[in-house]
């Protein structure tokens, strides 16, 4: 039998714990690939747009493991680890030579990041750069190269003024015209060789750390996420300053920088320590000042940092809430915040833009004075024959060397600066929040099967008090419970609690026996369906957001699903049915429609937990009976079945009522107790408020 990826792909991302996305398999499919072949995981990759496989080529050690391997024989396999000298372990049983393997590979797949390190924003972007040594050691011999290069221009000069003309020495001149320009076009050779390289290589940085940083923030925890998400958006955004900071343009200045103490000497060589003092002084104040202006424009950057993330937050909110702000005539009050926020942006950044011109003018100024008091004082030492004017000529032109490139650079370098520290520490604390479940590093149990529990369980949104406090509550595989109570009272919370989508604050929440924060989130997912209230499409197709994490169980599945639901309607009266584009969000179709569409996906899910929070507050009383029967069809024996619901005549589909008040639960029974209770508490409310009412009466 020949093994393809199909069948072994998904053994690989489980034991390298990482979270394989189920419709890897669909670009693949689409091109009828059998991917039995030896070249078939790098036309995977590249289908995905996955890095490319790397190659294992000599034998691997046992922290190398797992490897995807091809053999002639067998075809693809997932080598677990060494099983003697010369065998390895393969996964699902059996062992194998090392020699008959013909190919090995070690395949990084998306999303698969350390996202469980506490790493800071910086040492993110270090890694990466650290990560292309080579390519750095390329770099600094080329910058090496390149300033030893504008020493030779200047000596050039000092040779020409001091040799060639006094001596009308033609061929020396000839000579060293010739060495010059040969020197000239290697200059020309690696600055672009290094700038072609360097910027393929930041592409590449790029496209990591957005990746990592994206995946982190899509792993915080649902009950830690920042709530404005506009404002969070645009923290993103100082990615990109880091980013243009670190960019080689900017570390190419600074490179420069211990080559200014290297000018110096060769001055100091030229013509001596009194002209080399000129720059000596000169310098280091160019670079007091810059820093002095960074601490200056300091405060004000980074406070025109966060104002910019409000208007960012405050321009998403509005296009948001737009419908409301129409309805309630509200455009007027979001205007004046918008006005209030460019105002202090601006005000904030003016300071900013006004040092920042200062630093150019003065730099600029520095810059000129350090050549007029060279060739200032080197001309009084010519004019006493202590050195040539070869000497004086060569010493002016390293002098634009030391105070050129960097010190032009500085003003706009401690703006950026400014903007990446202020970035980097909002990074960080997006670091700082917990994420989900380490990433894709939890437990892979080998069942979940086995009742929901939570044990001594707190929940408090940040910064408020408790609003789920539950000692202890036990739901068995196969049981039906609503979840009732007012307004408030935290059945959503307590159900999010339920499907592992918050963690409690304090206490545990269990499944199968296990602690729902150690399971891996894609198994705790596949386990547990979860229906929000308002349920959210994305971007995409009504296919794409039925089938969103599922592996594509085709065409004729989600039909057969969307008539259990009555979301078949949405199908067949569009020209394009399941093609049918859905836009951002979910705007352009109904709350009921948004409703059917995550029904329909959890009835093609499968899942052993449903946990659906008013189901059927957006439906008509026919799509309503229709979706509770299908809901029936669909439960599998020993399925749990939990539903936050404000309508009693539901009740009569669950088997137990867990009634909620701030909190606690306050009754738990079957529906004929609990609604009993209910009434005799109704009973007597009425009864004390009508004794009430005479005592006031009376
Ligand atoms: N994201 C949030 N941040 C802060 N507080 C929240 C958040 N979501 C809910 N709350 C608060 O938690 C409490 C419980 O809310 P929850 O949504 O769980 O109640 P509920 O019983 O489902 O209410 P409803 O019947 O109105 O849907 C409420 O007081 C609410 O104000």
């Amino acid at each position: 039998m020949n093994f393809s990826l199909y069948d072994i792909l998904p053994a690989y991302a489980h034991l390298s714990k990482a979270d394989l996305d189920p419709n890897w398999v669909l670009a693949a499919r689409r091109e009828n690939e059998t991917l039995t072949d030896e070249r078939a995981l790098e036309r995977v990759a590249e289908l995905n747009g996955w890095t490319p496989p790397e190659r294992i080529s000599k034998k691997p050690r046992a922290n190398a493991f797992p490897l995807l391997v091809h053999t002639g024989a067998f075809g693809w396999a997932v080598a677990e680890q060494w099983h003697s000298r010369n065998e390895i372990q393969l996964f699902g049983g059996g062992t194998m030579a090392w020699d008959d393997v013909k190919l090995a590979y070690r395949q990084k797949l998306p999303g698969a990041g350390n996202l469980e390190s506490s790493e800071t924003a910086f040492a993110v972007f270090r890694d990466a750069f650290m990560a292309r040594k080579p390519l750095i050691v390329a770099a600094i011999i080329a910058t090496v190269t390149i300033n030893l290069i504008a020493v030779a221009t200047s000596l050039y000069s000092m040779q020409v003024y001091d040799r060639v003309i006094p001596l009308a020495s033609y061929p020396t001149l000839t000579v060293l015209t010739v060495g010059v320009l040969g020197a000239l076009l290697l200059d020309f050779l690696l600055r672009s060789a290094r700038a072609l390289l360097l910027e393929r290589e930041a592409a590449e940085m790029d496209v990591e750390i957005s990746e990592f940083f994206f995946s982190r923030a899509q792993a915080i925890r649902m009950d830690a996420r920042p709530p404005g998400v506009g404002t969070f958006a645009a923290q993103f955004r100082g990615l990109e300053q880091v980013r243009s900071l670190l960019s080689f343009g900017s570390l190419f200045a600074v490179a420069d920088l211990p080559f200014a103490a290297f000018f110096v000497a060769v001055i100091w060589w030229i013509a001596g320590p009194t002209v080399a003092l000129v720059p000596i002084v000169i310098f280091p104040l160019s670079l007091l000042l810059a820093f002095l202006f960074a601490w200056k424009i300091r405060k004000q950057s980074a406070a025109a940092m966060v104002t910019g993330h409000q208007k960012n937050g405050l321009l998403v909110e509005a296009f948001d809430a737009a419908e409301t702000l129409k309805a309630a005539h509200g455009r007027w009050h979001f205007a004046a915040r918008w006005s209030r926020l460019v105002d202090e942006v601006l005000g904030q950044e003016d300071s900013v833009k006004t040092w920042s011109a200062v630093a150019s003018s003065l730099f600029a100024v520095l810059s000129q004075t350090s050549y007029v008091l060279i060739v200032c004082v080197g001309a009084v030492q010519a004019a006493q024959n202590e050195i040539t004017i070869g000497a004086l000529i060569a010493c002016s032109i390293l002098s634009s060397r030391i105070n050129g490139p960097l010190i032009g650079q500085l003003p706009s370098l401690i703006v950026q600066a400014s903007y990446a520290r202020s970035s980097l520490a909002l990074l960080d604390g997006l670091l700082a929040l917990p994420v989900e479940r380490e990433g894709a590093q939890g437990v892979r149990a080998e069942s979940l099967e086995g009742p929901l529990e939570l044990e001594y369980c707190r929940f408090a949104y940040p910064g408020g008090a408790a609003v789920v406090d539950i000692e202890r509550l036990r739901i068995e595989p196969g049981e039906t419970v609503a979840l009732i109570g007012g307004i408030g009272s935290g059945k959503s919370t307590l159900l999010r609690l339920l499907a592992g989508i918050y963690s409690p604050t304090q206490g545990a929440a269990r499944v199968g026996g296990l602690d729902m924060s150690q399971i891996a989130d894609e198994q705790l997912r596949r386990h547990m369906g979860y229906l929000p209230q308002d349920y959210r499409l994305v971007n995409g197709t009504l296919r794409e957001n039925l089938v969103l994490g599922l592996p594509d169980p085709g065409d004729e599945a989600i039909i057969a699903a969307a008539r259990k639901t009555g979301l078949i309607h949405m199908v067949t009266d569009h020209p394009l049915g399941l093609s049918r584009p859905i836009s951002e969000g979910g705007r352009g179709l109904s709350g009921g429609q948004r409703t059917l569409t995550g029904l329909t996906r959890l009835f093609l899910m499968q899942p052993s937990v449903w946990l659906l929070d008013e189901p059927t507050s957006n439906l008509d009383a026919t799509t309503e009976t229709r979706v509770l029967q299908g809901l029936q069809q669909s439960m599998k024996s020993g399925d749990s079945f939990v539903m936050v619901t404000h309508k009693m005549a539901l009740l009569s589909m669950v088997r137990r009522v867990i009634v909620l008040a701030k909190g606690r639960v306050w009754m738990d029974g079957t529906p004929h107790d609990v609604l009993g209770e209910l009434k005799e508490k109704a009973k007597e409310q009425k009864a004390i408020a009508r004794e009430q009412g005479r005592i006031s009466a009376g």
